[in-house]
């Protein structure tokens, strides 16, 4: 039986958390089903002890809540009603709400039903958030304090002693206040970790040598240019970049001036692209061109251009100029059928310039 029910509780928690791209949103639904199902049986037993009591009308309040939490829980839990959800949240709040008014009122089994308006603030803060929260809040505890304090006990069918009225009061104001803080240290975290999230996410995209797109980040950008050239019937091309022998860079230089050569040619490429050409780095000394609505012809220009212009740059090492060329192949999407054939096809046509004296541009076929 335990293991049912935690099997059950570990499937809906999943359901709900998984179901929907906002964090956030998933939280405070899983909550607010979570609350509609334990609410809805503790009700229906505290109605059913109230038939069995006589207390009749006490016990009708408390199984129509019950029906009620037990119906936003079931809408809750299911991805078909996903449009009543925020609806659902609303009515369960409702229900607890009216059955908490109810409780101060009647005074419920030994005058000890307001003592389960103590659950509402942190209920009220997981369902609605802070603001929303803090004025529901609000809006509670002057309705409690106007039914406690209205001369003649107008609002009451009991009768409460004064000190337990004001203790009532006082010590739910700072429940609704400790909660308000627990609610804000939560989402300020929550901001946080999306905002680091979000942060995380850019970086691990970004090469830190060029601060180019990585490899990573590129293959999603050419998934998108790849999705949007086939809808809009446009072609476009991807060029491979290889520098020409960099080894000896590395051997005359070192490492650390090899690095400043690969910044220094990725700012001279960077500032003779297109607005809406993307270069990365695809690999150690090689980087990767996409060209957005280019055909072959028109790629070759580009290219040259761009080969032309490293050409006749150096960096300048001490008293030395260190000049660096290119090969360059390149693919027209029409030539291939997926993109990874199209950044094959470039690395053949790279392949061919390599072995065909280096320093050329060439196309594939
Ligand atoms: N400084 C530095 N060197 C790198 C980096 N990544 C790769 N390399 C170097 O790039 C060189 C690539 O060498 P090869 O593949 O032989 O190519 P190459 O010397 O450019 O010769 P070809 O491509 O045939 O013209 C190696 O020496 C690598 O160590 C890097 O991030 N920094």
């Amino acid at each position: 039986m335990k293991a049912f029910i935690i099997k059950v509780i570990r499937h809906y928690r999943r359901a709900l958390l998984q179901g929907f791209g906002d964090r956030e949103y998933s939280y405070q639904r899983y909550l607010a089903a979570l609350f509609g199902l334990i609410g809805s049986v503790i009700a229906l037993v505290m109605g059913i002890n109230s038939i069995l009591i006589d207390l009749y009308v006490l016990a009708g309040a408390l199984l129509a809540a019950s029906f009620l939490l037990f119906l936003s829980f079931s809408l809750l839990i299911s991805a078909k009603y996903v449009r009543y959800h925020n609806m659902m949240k609303y009515m369960a709040l409702t229900a607890l709400l009216s059955l908490g008014v109810y409780l101060i009122y009647s005074g419920g089994v030994s005058n000890s039903g307001p003592l389960w308006i103590y659950i509402f603030p942190s209920v009220i803060f997981a369902f609605c958030g802070l603001k929303v929260g803090i004025m529901i809040n609000l809006i509670f505890s002057v309705i409690l304090m106007v039914m406690l304090y209205t001369p003649n006990g107008y609002f009451l069918a009991t009768l409460y002693p004064v000190a337990f009225k004001s203790r009532l009061v006082l010590a739910f104001l700072t429940t609704v206040a400790l909660s308000a803080f627990y609610e804000a240290a939560r989402h300020s975290s929550y901001l946080n970790m999306a905002r680091l999230k979000a942060k995380f996410e850019q970086e691990s995209q970004i090469d830190e040598l060029t601060r180019l797109p990585n490899r990573r980040g590129m293959r999603k950008k050419l998934r998108a240019a790849y999705h949007k050239a086939i809808t809009t019937n446009q072609v476009f091309t991807l060029a491979v970049f290889d520098i020409d022998h960099f080894k000896n860079v590395n051997d005359c230089f070192g490492h650390e001036i090899g690095d400043e050569v690969l910044k220094h040619v990725s700012d001279v490429l960077r500032n003779g692209l297109r607005k809406q050409d993307v270069l990365s780095r695809w690999g150690g000394e090689e980087f990767l061109l996409l060209l957005p609505d280019t055909n072959g012809e028109e790629a070759f220009l580009l290219l040259e251009e761009m080969r032309k212009l490293i050409a006749a740059s150096h960096y300048d090492q001490a008293n030395e100029a260190i000049t660096i060329t290119f090969s360059i192949g390149y693919c027209e999407m029409s030539d291939a059928a997926s993109l990874s054939e199209m950044i094959h096809l470039a690395d053949i046509s790279l392949y061919k310039a390599k072995q065909t004296g280096r320093n050329k541009v060439l196309a594939y076929g």
